[in-house]
C-alpha cells in the first residue's frame, strides 16, 4: 500500500521508532505529541485524519473531536481513558477503543514491587547499609506473606494481583461496583469496610468523578497504623492532603504511589513525607505492555478500516 492510500492517523502518544515503523506498515502516521504542535496540526490539517491514537494521560477533548471532521476511530493506547471525551465521540458515531488488559501483568508486578519495597523497607535499608549500618541496630522487619490484601478494583489488574497474592498466602478482599462470582476473594460493599479489614490496600481503580478521593482520611485511618496503601490506578482516587497528614501522624504505616494528583509534577507535600515511596507512573511501562498496546491498536484499526468487529470498544 502506498502512503497516500493508507488511512491517516494522528498519534498524540510517544512511541519508539520501532513501534512507529510497525504502525507505518499499515497507516499514514503523523506524530504530534507537543501540545502546541498538536493544536496546530489539528487546526491546520484536521480534515486529513480518520483515526486518533491517544492514551490516558493525553486524552482527546471535545473541541479537538469537533476539529477532526473525518474522524471515525479513537484508539487509546493503554487502559485508562478518563481524559478522552467518549460521550462527544459517541455523539458523532466515532468508535472508541482502549488497550484493555494490555498492561495488567506489568502493573501487577509493579504493585507487588511497591508492596514488598514498602513493607520490608528496602529504600531505607539500602541507604542504611551504604552508611555502614548493620541489622543489629534494627528492629525485626514486617513480612508480606499472609497479610490481608484489600483490592480497590477487581478488573484486569485487580485479578492479576489477586492471582499473585495467592502464592504469598494472602487472603484477598475487594471493593468494586459489582461482585465477581468467579473470583476467589471476598467482596466488600464499601471502601471503609474493606480498609478496616485489610492490612495492605492496593488501589487499581480508574480515574474520573466516580472515584475521586474515594480513599480519604477516614479510609486511611480505618486501614490503621500498621496498614499500607499502594496506588497503581489513578492519582485522583487518593486524597493527597489526607494521605500526607496520615503519614506524618503515623496513622498508617506507609504508602507506595505509582500515580499521584498533579502528575507529572512531584507534589511539594511529598517532600520529607515519611514512609512514602513514589514511582513516576511507570506501573504499565514495559516493553511487553507497549508491544501489546501497539499490536492492539494496529489490529483494531485494521479491523475498523476493513469493516470487521473490533475488540475493547468502550
Ligand atoms: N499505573 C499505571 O501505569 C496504570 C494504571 N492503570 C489504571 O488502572 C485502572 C484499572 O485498570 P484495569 O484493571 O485494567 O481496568 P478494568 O476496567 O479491567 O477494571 C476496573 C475495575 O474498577 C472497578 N470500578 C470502576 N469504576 C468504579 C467505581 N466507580 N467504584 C468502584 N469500582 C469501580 C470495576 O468494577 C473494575 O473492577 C485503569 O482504569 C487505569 O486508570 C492502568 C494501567 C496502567
Ligand atoms: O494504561 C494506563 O491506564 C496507564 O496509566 C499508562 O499510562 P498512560 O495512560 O499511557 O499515560
Amino acid at each position: 500500500m502506498t502512503t497516500a492510500s493508507k488511512p491517516a492517523v494522528l498519534a498524540i502518544t510517544r512511541n519508539s521508532d520501532a513501534h512507529l515503523a510497525w504502525m507505518r506498515e499499515h497507516f499514514d502516521i503523523t506524530v504530534a505529541v507537543e501540545p502546541d504542535f498538536r493544536q496546530r496540526t489539528i487546526e491546520q490539517h484536521g480534515a486529513r485524519f480518520r483515526c486518533v491514537l491517544t492514551n490516558g494521560s493525553e486524552g482527546l477533548h471535545a473541541d479537538e473531536i469537533t476539529a477532526l471532521p473525518n474522524l471515525t476511530l479513537v484508539c487509546v493506547q493503554g487502559t485508562g481513558y478518563e481524559k478522552v471525551d467518549v460521550a462527544a465521540a459517541r455523539q458523532r458515531g466515532i468508535t472508541v477503543t482502549n488497550g484493555a488488559s494490555s498492561n495488567a501483568i506489568t502493573v501487577s508486578d509493579h504493585a507487588f514491587a511497591l508492596m514488598f519495597s514498602l513493607v520490608r523497607g528496602i529504600p531505607m535499608l539500602d541507604a542504611f547499609a551504604r552508611q555502614g549500618g548493620w541489622r543489629s541496630q534494627l528492629q525485626p522487619l514486617p513480612i508480606v506473606s499472609g497479610r490481608r490484601l484489600g483490592l480497590c478494583g477487581m478488573g484486569a489488574i485487580g485479578q492479576c494481583i489477586a492471582r499473585r497474592a495467592a502464592a504469598f498466602d494472602m487472603p484477598v478482599g475487594y471493593f468494586s461496583r459489582n461482585p465477581k462470582p468467579d473470583v476467589p476473594a471476598t467482596h466488600f460493599s464499601s471502601v471503609m469496610a474493606l480498609a478496616a479489614w485489610a492490612e495492605v490496600l492496593i488501589v487499581a481503580l480508574p480515574g474520573g468523578m466516580a472515584t475521586h478521593h474515594l480513599i480519604g482520611g477516614d479510609a486511611l485511618r480505618a486501614l490503621g497504623s500498621k496498614g499500607y496503601v499502594i496506588n497503581v490506578g489513578r492519582g485522583s482516587v487518593v486524597d493527597t492532603v489526607a494521605l500526607v497528614a496520615c503519614l506524618h501522624a503515623s496513622e498508617i504505616a506507609g504508602a507506595g504511589l505509582d500515580v499521584y494528583e498533579g502528575e507529572p509534577a512531584f507534589p511539594a507535600a511529598f517532600e520529607n513525607c515519611p514512609n512514602l515511596l513514589v514511582t513516576p507512573h511507570v506501573g504499565g511501562w514495559s516493553q511487553e505492555a507497549l508491544d501489546n498496546s501497539v499490536r492492539m491498536f494496529i489490529d483494531n484499526a485494521l479491523r475498523h478500516f476493513s469493516g470487521r468487529p473490533l475488540t475493547g470498544v468502550l
